[in-house]
């Protein structure tokens, strides 16, 4: 027998809504397997250490058999020491009046020190999962910061869009999710992303041929790319647990596996596939294989499709100068 040895999982924004739906998920085994211990380091901002030590109170009381410890600590150099999962999730949201240029300043200014904590304090196995909004361009400003780390273990969070499109197909189609196979989310996570039904299958046979025309471009697609603004209306406050279950998906797929005969979405460093600009983090038809993410090779992309990714990969390719021009990358 092989010894298991204890993965430390940080999160930030420990104290937030994600942070309460995510940290019982891993510390009962749902990350990373029932056989996989845990120690789980909270990352909050001085004001919110208060309420992650209450977090932790209540973790205590749960008396997960898999938790081995807590940490909670406003340094991210503690944070992160020795970490070999990170789950950025406290980011700046934007708030009224509010341009985009400072929220990208702001985020820049949380993403750029976290980022560089990673590269001096975390496991050299680190693996970094964004989710904290704008998820891909704050990956790419944590990576830039991370020079000694490899630059495809900095991945942001498409798989809740990717469920969202799943649910979707699946209540218009009257089948079960299990019998979808090969949702593929691209580009941004963003009102821009292009979910795409030319690859997707149900049973055995392509989804976009299984629906109408009008459907898919004045339903599915704006369905899909405006549900969180949907969520935040009908709830009063964002997505958080099916953010935190989207998040528990990606870590786990990336570290177990992607199941034979299927695919993934993930926003990863673009290596040029599918003419998507290379270096930024967007989200593609991906598998994950021995612990890494690989882009699915040789897909067929129609015009719809072209149109769609090429404007959803502008929006991040003007994210990125943006960022560039503000000296954050
Ligand atoms: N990629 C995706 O699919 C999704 C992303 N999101 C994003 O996730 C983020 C978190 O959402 P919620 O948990 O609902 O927000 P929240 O406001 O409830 O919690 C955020 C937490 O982050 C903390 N925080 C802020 N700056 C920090 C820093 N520098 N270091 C450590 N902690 C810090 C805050 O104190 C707060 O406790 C938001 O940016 C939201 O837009 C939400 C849903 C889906
Ligand atoms: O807009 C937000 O903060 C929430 C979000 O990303 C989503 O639900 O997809």
């Amino acid at each position: 027998m092989g010894i298991v040895m204890t993965v430390k999982v940080t999160v930030t924004g420990a104290a937030g809504q994600i942070g309460y739906a995510l940290l019982f998920r891993i510390a009962s085994g749902q990350l990373l397997g029932a056989d996989t211990p845990v120690t789980l380091s909270l990352l909050e901002i001085p004001q919110a250490v208060k309420a992650a030590e209450g977090t932790a109170m209540e973790l205590d009381d749960c008396a997960f058999p898999l938790l081995r410890g807590i940490e909670i600590s406003d340094d991210p150099a503690k944070a992160f020491d020795g970490a070999n999962i990170a789950l950025l999730v406290g980011a700046r949201p934007r708030t009224a009046g509010m341009e985009r240029g400072d929220l990208l300043q702001a985020n820049g200014g949380i993403f750029g020190p976290q980022g560089k904590a990673i590269n001096d304090h975390a496991a050299d196995d680190i693996r970094v999962l964004v989710v904290g909004n704008p998820a891909n361009t704050n990956a790419l400003i944590a990576q830039s910061a991370a020079p000694d780390v490899p630059a495809e273990r900095f991945t942001a969070m498409t798989r809740l869009d990717h469920n969202r499109a799943l649910s979707q197909l699946s209540a218009k189609l009257r089948v079960p999710v299990s019998e979808i196979r090969k949702m593929t989310i691209w580009g941004n996570h963003s009102a821009t992303q292009y979910p795409d039904l030319f690859h997707a299958e149900v049973g055995g046979k392509i989804a976009a041929e299984q629906v109408e025309e009008d459907w898919l471009r004045d339903t599915f697609i704006p369905t899909v790319a405006k549900r969180g603004a949907a969520i935040i209306e009908a709830r009063g406050a964002s997505s958080a647990a099916s953010a935190a279950n989207a998040a528990i998906d990606h870590v786990h797929d990336w570290v177990n596996g992607t199941p034979e005969g299927d695919w993934t979405s993930a926003a990863i460093p673009s290596d040029g596939s599918y003419g998507v600009a290379e270096g930024i983090i967007s989200s593609f038809p991906v598998v994950s294989k021995n612990g890494r993410w690989e882009i699915v090779q040789g897909l067929e992309i129609d015009a719809f499709s072209r149109t769609r990714i090429d404007a959803s990969v502008q929006e991040l390719i003007d994210e990125r100068d943006a960022v560039r021009e503000l000296g954050l990358i």
